[in-house]
């Protein structure tokens, strides 16, 4: 680790300062050598004494300069040093002229009578009353800031938070801070249990305080959702509270009782089991269930489509001409149910005639004259899909017309139950990739009488969000479900598809045959690996198909942590493929560096992060809000701000220094991440891991992700293991029991 050091001087100039972040870059006379200071500074001024402590560093452009980490300052003892705070800005009203005259009034006096005599300071030509006790109160209010964010740093806040926290609470925030730390999960972003915890603990606040109990319990709540279940039983809750809070038994019970009171929790027995729910995410289920059964029976064919759903087979018989196809029995039944039914869901594996079933309805669909929408739940999803239909297809975010929620953590559709979509029929793709919350959202803006057909392959790893909605509402039985197996000629000839149908059947792949696109490479040391996955990336694989190393071919891991997991082989794919150069800007972050040429990744959804997009004359031709977890670019710039960069669909996105948690390097990426994505080159690394997530369902989507070109690489053996391994995790979830029982009280 770096030493530490502490300086002390006058701030001699203040060459940035960002006042939303106070990010600043600032210059300290330290006994007359100047020192480039840089770091969240708020309200530090040109002519304060400051003390600093931080770590020496050098940046590419600007040369040695210290990271401030922590600071104190006092206010300015000389006549020069009071001048130059003054002037500075700090205060409305004053600027350079009036504080010369201002200090050589009342000298070294000046910021005695602005506290505590301001009526004195009308004695000065050009100050009249008011404008004197303006001056007092804006001095002040930054007095007031200034000792907030000093005593906040006591608790262990430091000034990024401060800075928020303030914003929020104003004058009441020690008060609401040392009554109850917890409130600041909710209110600010980036505070989550174990930070307020470590507040509490310095403001003195107990163990057993109820309000850590509601907390933490309600942090093991959001802990399961993050891992996809929508409840958690109540003994294995109990447990882990227990274990996170040392807390008695009692206690907890009694905070379940409170949380359930202020509508938090939602408690219920099923089959003798007490289970625990969020309360979104209980309701978000129970709407869901609701809204498909309501739009499976108020729909009924139009007086214009019942004709043509008589006369169906004729229709068919038209698209299959347009289409130089001949369609099979279950595509035809998929479109005759999108007509006939409110709600429809098509499932099926790779080549099984998907995307040749949407394009057949949408012939459909014009020929009735219906309005319909294409979306999908990730961009890449939706450019997919509208490169296959030739229609305008859109992220599911942007369809619900995504708002902007500034400091919130709550995400707001415009489209909703006051706004509904205008559409006759909404179909979605990669249908597994979306969680309760999503589904929720777009049934909200659906009314009784619209059409909705879900596509999907059930088989592909569950969504990341809370929630089973693909898998419960095929499995409930109650929604109309056309599964189409064959897989055709066309798609057989893919030892990808072939390979990934067996694979989730339960069989072996077979690799590297002649003119195969799925290869294996049999490799045991993990070192040997990490040597081979560049050289592939770089040479092995662009002799043998024309791809782009950096854009095309995507190494896809099964963990995070190892060897072979993202974080190690990005540093690897890093150094070889983008290496440091002397005029390539680069920026440091915790443990990751991020270079001009990076490919990098969005790991979560931002909803409210400025995007725009140009023209080559540098014409903002498009602009609009949002990046979403798994969204892919390249960093086109670094300066002294920001990091720019370019997604794939030419959006450019500035992220600020303090952003940069969002973002990851994505020359590999998890195969959870690549869900609704696919690539023309695949490259697995399959050695060894917790046997949990080697699963077959992991393999079976980093496969299916696959256009050209599957290699593995690692141990045959882990690989058969992983397909033997057909135990999915189990995610506790319930819209299979809402629909099955609202579908039996309907009947009743
Ligand atoms: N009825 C059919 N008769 C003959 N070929 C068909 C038929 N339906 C689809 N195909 C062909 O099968 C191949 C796979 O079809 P399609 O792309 O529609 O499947 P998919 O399920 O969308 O696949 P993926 O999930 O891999 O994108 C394509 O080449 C398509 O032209």
């Amino acid at each position: 680790m770096e030493e530490e050091i502490i300086l002390e001087g006058v701030i001699e100039d203040i060459v940035y300062q960002n006042k939303e972040n106070w990010y600043t870059v600032c210059v300290l006379d330290n006994k007359g050598e100047p020192i480039s200071c840089v770091g969240t500074m708020p309200e530090v001024y040109e002519g304060e004494n400051l003390q600093v402590i931080g770590i020496w560093c050098t940046h590419h452009i600007y040369g040695k300069q210290l990271k401030v980490s922590t600071f104190n300052k006092s206010l300015p003892q000389t006549v020069q040093g009071i001048e130059k705070y003054l002037a500075s800005g700090l205060i409305k009203g004053i600027g350079a002229k009036t504080a010369h005259k201002i200090v050589a009034r009342f000298g070294t006096d000046t910021l005695k009578i602005i506290e505590q005599e301001p009526l004195k300071l009308t004695q000065i030509r050009g100050i009249s009353k008011d404008k004197a006790s303006k001056i007092s109160e804006a001095y002040h209010s930054q007095y007031e800031f200034r000792e907030v964010i000093i005593g906040l740093e006591e608790f262990g806040i430091n000034p990024t938070y401060a800075i928020k926290i303030y914003k929020l609470y104003k004058d009441k925030t020690f008060n609401i801070i040392k009554s109850n730390p917890y409130i600041l999960i909710e209110d600010i972003i980036g505070i989550g249990f174990n930070k307020a915890d470590e507040i509490a603990k310095k403001i003195g606040i107990e163990d057993n305080d109820p309000n850590r109990i509601k907390s933490g319990i309600l942090f093991v709540l959001n802990k399961f959702a993050n891992n996809g279940h929508t409840y958690v039983p109540k003994d294995i809750l109990n447990k882990e509270c227990q274990i996170l809070l040392n807390g008695d038994k009692d206690l907890i019970e009694n905070a379940f009782l409170s949380l359930s009171f202020d509508n938090k929790i939602i408690v219920k027995v099923i089959d003798d089991n007490t289970i625990i729910f969020l309360t979104y995410l209980y309701y978000g289920e129970l709407n869901i269930a609701t809204k498909l059964l309501s739009l499976k029976n108020g729909y009924n064919p139009s007086k214009e489509l019942l004709p043509k759903i008589l006369n169906y087979e004729n229709e068919i018989k038209t698209i299959e001409h347009e289409l130089n196809i001949k369609l099979v029995e279950e595509q035809k039944q998929a479109i005759l149910s999108s007509l006939t039914n409110g709600v429809t869901v098509i499932t099926g594996g790779p080549g099984t005639g998907k995307t040749t079933t949407i394009n057949a309805l949408l012939e459909v669909l014009k020929e009735c004259d219906c309005t319909f929408s294409l979306a999908a739940p990730t961009g890449r999803a939706a450019k997919r899909i509208s490169e296959t239909t030739a229609e305008q297809a859109q992220t599911i975010h942007r369809l619900l017309e995504i708002g902007y929620v500034q400091d919130s953590k709550k995400q707001i559709f415009n489209k909703d139950e006051n706004n509904p979509l205008e559409v006759d029929v909404l179909i979605l793709d990669e249908v597994s990739m979306i969680d309760v919350v999503l589904m929720n959202a777009v049934l909200k803006a659906l009314f009784e009488g619209q059409r909705l057909i879900l596509i999907g392959d059930a088989d592909q790893l569950p969504s990341v969000g809370a929630g089973n909605v693909l898998k419960d509402i095929i499995q409930s039985n109650q929604i109309q479900t056309i599964r189409l197996k064959q897989i055709f000629r066309q798609a057989t000839k893919s030892a990808i598809i072939n390979n990934a149908h067996r694979i989730n059947k339960g069989e072996y792949p077979i690799s590297n045959e002649k003119d195969t696109d799925f290869f294996f490479m049999n490799k045991s040391i993990q070192q040997e690996i990490q040597h081979i996955i560049p050289d592939l990336i770089l040479n092995r694989v662009p002799k043998y198909q024309r791809v782009n190393a950096l854009k095309d071919i995507q190494v896809l891991s099964p963990m995070r942590k190892g060897l072979l997991g993202t974080i190690e082989l990005n540093t690897i794919l890093q150094q070889i493929l983008n290496p440091s150069q002397k005029h390539k800007p680069e920026k440091e972050y915790r443990t990751t560096t991020f270079r001009v040429g990076d490919k990098v990744m969005q790991i979560k959804n931002n909803y409210n992060i400025p995007w725009k997009i140009f023209a080559k004359n540098k014409m903002v031709i498009d602009e609009g809000v949002g990046v979403f977890n798994g969204d892919c670019g390249i960093i086109s710039n670094i300066n002294s701000d920001v990091i720019e960069v370019m997604f794939e669909d030419c959006k450019i996105v500035d992220y600020e220094f303090n952003q940069l948690d969002e973002l990851e390097l994505a020359y590999a990426i998890t195969i959870h991440k690549s869900q609704g994505s696919e690539y023309p080159v695949v490259i697995i690394p399959i050695h060894s891991g917790p046997p949990m997530l080697f699963s077959r369902n992991l393999l079976y989507t980093a496969i299916t992700r696959a256009k050209k070109m599957v290699i593995g690489i690692g141990l045959q053996e882990t690989m058969c293991r992983m397909i033997d391994n057909n135990q999915e995790i189990e995610r506790y979830s319930n819209l299979k029991r809402h629909l099955e029982i609202i579908s039996e009280q309907l009947l009743c």
